[in-house]
């Protein structure tokens, strides 16, 4: 190190030790409880005194060195502890994503019938959802370095029970054990993230989460473009591949430590010790040991009686709001339709006119890329701009880009190509195919596609008929049954509509990734991993991921039945105001959570719902956190 820089660190240090003496004589001196105290709205700007002026240019001054001076230090462990644990997002991200690739070819060799197909891709969502819950209890019982390790060995059993599965029953056997670790890991990993991370680079370390989430989503589908073209037993390698990120995991957490606030929620001080000053490096871990402790106790007395956690928390009224935001976040950002999008990127993409169906496992790629692309912006801006208006501005622009989604498809509903030709075939009786005369109702018809010729200026010989019950790539029989035939100006549109607005659905697709993913895609994790006192964080987390998964199967389980009732525009118009009802929800209850100790959120909800947010100005939050000795002067 220069001497310059050193010279520096020796100055800040010195300052930031200065200033952890006046706060601890403040706390010998009674005061302590002014540190959660602030937090109502007694305490605004007006309140400062007039000459409180020059003292707040000092005051920021410090609170820069202080910035200055963590950032500076912050130890590369924390680094380390995020990666490996966000690997647990990248399995999330990877197992969920694979699936749709590996069933291409899994339907074909194992000869799935479409309910066979639904159970496979849903039965691993509704584990999770059950896991998740599952998992609230094994957290606080035997702490989340346990909890990340038993979800590493369960994505490894599963992956190998997957990858080696003779028949269907046990393909579901394995996407049920995938199921039950991703619950456990989704609702951990975020906890761990959060309680190991210092304040300032909290968010950004839950963020990269989120993104490990998205960047297996991406992985998932190059893997399963480079195994599709392994006809024979292809989607092994794809369920299976899971397997070496879980062991990495695995590995690593035998030699990473505990949560250092579980350990002291568990009596284990002289362990939490050790593991606060492994992880924060050479910097004075006494200050943040105290407030962890103090505040420990103080939620004991706090929150007292006696019963369930779950119960607890929804009789104490701050962890009863924490619960209804936290689970009112994740549930907004499922009926943002984000996995609906997801599904349907391709099909959206193959309508702007790519129309080899070749390339539609690698189009789901390029959806998942614009999710993993904006989940990197959604890191940069988090501390940034803060997670209130982060996600406020995300979802606005998510419920926008969903209602130019829905003009795109409505637009395409309304010059969507006329039936020309009604061939007939004995099959033909039976089918409904042959009673739409549009293209839009027999695109929704799930037993039939639109068979049409097109050249450089016009679209004819269309026709309205079944689609083989085997591969949804080609027709039940006619010129579009034919391979050799499809490839001469003779198309098969399964599930969409050649159209010339095709461009304004892609449009509203971009739109909603680049809006969506920075902040609704991740914040919902992040927030609910700051927002409960410890006592109730593995319950708070684990209803909140509970109701994550059960959206997510919930919205995309009915999907098509809504696009079936609705048409496409309805459905996307629904989940534009879906969104739009999520902006007031967040703009009345979400309080920014920026920059606090996870000791002082607690705090944030103790007002009543709809004025949460204005309990949450960034002055007050300087005053309580960094100016103990100055809270009193904004008392005043
Ligand atoms: O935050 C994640 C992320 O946005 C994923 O892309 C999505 O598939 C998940 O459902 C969601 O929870």
């Amino acid at each position: 190190m220069s001497r310059k820089s050193s010279d520096n660190d020796y100055s800040l240090r010195s300052m930031s030790n200065l200033m952890g003496e006046r706060r601890k004589k403040v706390n010998d001196d009674g005061e302590r409880s002014l540190i959660k105290a602030p937090s109502n709205a007694s305490i605004n700007s007006q309140a400062v005194p007039a000459n409180a002026a020059t003292t707040t240019s000092t005051g920021d001054l410090e609170r820069e060195a202080r910035k200055q001076f963590q950032q500076d230090v912050t130890p590369a462990f924390v680094y380390v502890l995020a990666a490996f644990s966000a690997l647990g997002g990248f399995l999330f991200g990877y197992d969920t994503g694979v699936i749709s690739g590996a069933m291409l070819l899994l339907k074909r060799e194992m000869n799935l019938s479409a309910l066979w197909q639904e159970v496979l891709i849903s039965s691993t969502v509704a584990a999770a959802a059950l896991s998740a819950l599952a998992g609230g209890f094994l957290n606080g019982v035997f702490g989340r370095r346990v909890c990340i390790l038993l979800a590493s060995f369960i994505f490894t059993s599963g992956g190998i029970v997957l990858s080696a599965a003779p028949d269907k029953e046990v393909l579901l056997v394995g996407r049920l054990i995938v199921g039950l670790g991703l619950g456990i890991a989704s609702m951990t990993v975020p906890v761990y993230i959060a309680e190991t991370s210092p304040p300032h680079l909290r968010g950004q370390l839950v963020t990269v989460n989120t993104l490990f989430i998205t960047g297996g989503q991406f992985t998932a589908s190059i893997i399963d473009g480079a195994f599709s073209y392994l006809r024979h037993d292809g989607w092994r390698y794809m369920l299976g591949l899971s397997v070496v990120p879980a062991v990495l995991q695995f590995v690593g957490f035998l030699f990473l430590p505990e949560s250092p606030r579980w350990l002291i929620q568990k009596g284990l001080t002289q362990k939490a010790r050790r593991v606060l000053s492994q992880i924060r490096g050479n910097q004075n871990i006494d200050e943040e040991y105290d407030s962890i402790k103090n505040s420990i106790e103080e939620e004991e007395k706090d929150c007292g009686g006696d019963g369930p956690v779950i119960w607890r928390m929804l009789t104490y009224p701050p962890t009863r709001r924490a619960l209804l935001v936290g689970c009112g976040l994740q549930m907004f950002q499922q009926l943002s339709g984000i996995n609906t999008v997801m599904y349907y990127g391709a099909t959206i993409l193959q309508m702007s006119g790519v129309r080899d169906d070749k390339l539609a496992i690698w189009l789901a790629g390029v959806t998942a890329f614009t999710n993993f692309l904006f989940t990197l912006l959604g890191v940069w801006l988090v501390e940034r701009v803060g997670r209130r208006k982060l996600t406020l501005g995300s979802i606005i622009g998510t419920c926008l880009s969903l209602s130019l989604l829905a003009i795109g498809f409505l637009l395409s509903a309304q010059h969507t190509p006329p039936v020309t030709l009604h061939p007939t075939d004995p099959s033909m009786v039976n089918s409904t195919c042959n009673r739409h005369l549009l293209c839009e109702p027999c695109m929704l018809d799930p037993a039939c596609g639109f068979c049409y010729r097109e050249n450089s200026t016009a679209l004819f010989a269309s026709s309205c008929v079944p689609v083989n019950t085997a591969s949804t790539e080609k027709a039940a029989w006619g010129r579009c049954s034919n391979s050799t035939q499809l490839r001469v100006h003779t198309y098969w549109a399964y599930n969409y509509c050649p159209t010339s607005y095709s461009w304004v659905v892609l449009l509203g697709l971009v739109l909603y990734l680049a809006f969506f993913a920075p902040g609704m895609g991740p914040m919902p994790w992040t927030i609910n991993s700051e927002i409960y006192p410890l006592w109730a964080r593995s319950t708070g987390n684990a209803c909140s991921a509970g109701v994550n998964w059960t959206f997510n199967f919930l919205v995309s389980l009915t999907f098509l039945h809504v696009a079936q009732n609705l048409t496409y525009y309805g459905a996307f118009f629904l989940y534009s105001s879906l969104a739009l009802l999520g902006f007031f929800f967040i703009y009345g209850c979400l309080p920014e959570t920026k920059g606090r100790r996870l000791e002082e959120i607690e705090s944030l909800f103790d007002n009543q719902l709809p004025r949460l947010w204005f309990a949450s100005q960034p002055r007050r939050l300087h005053c309580s956190i960094f100016f103990t000795d100055r809270v009193a002067l904004c008392n005043t």
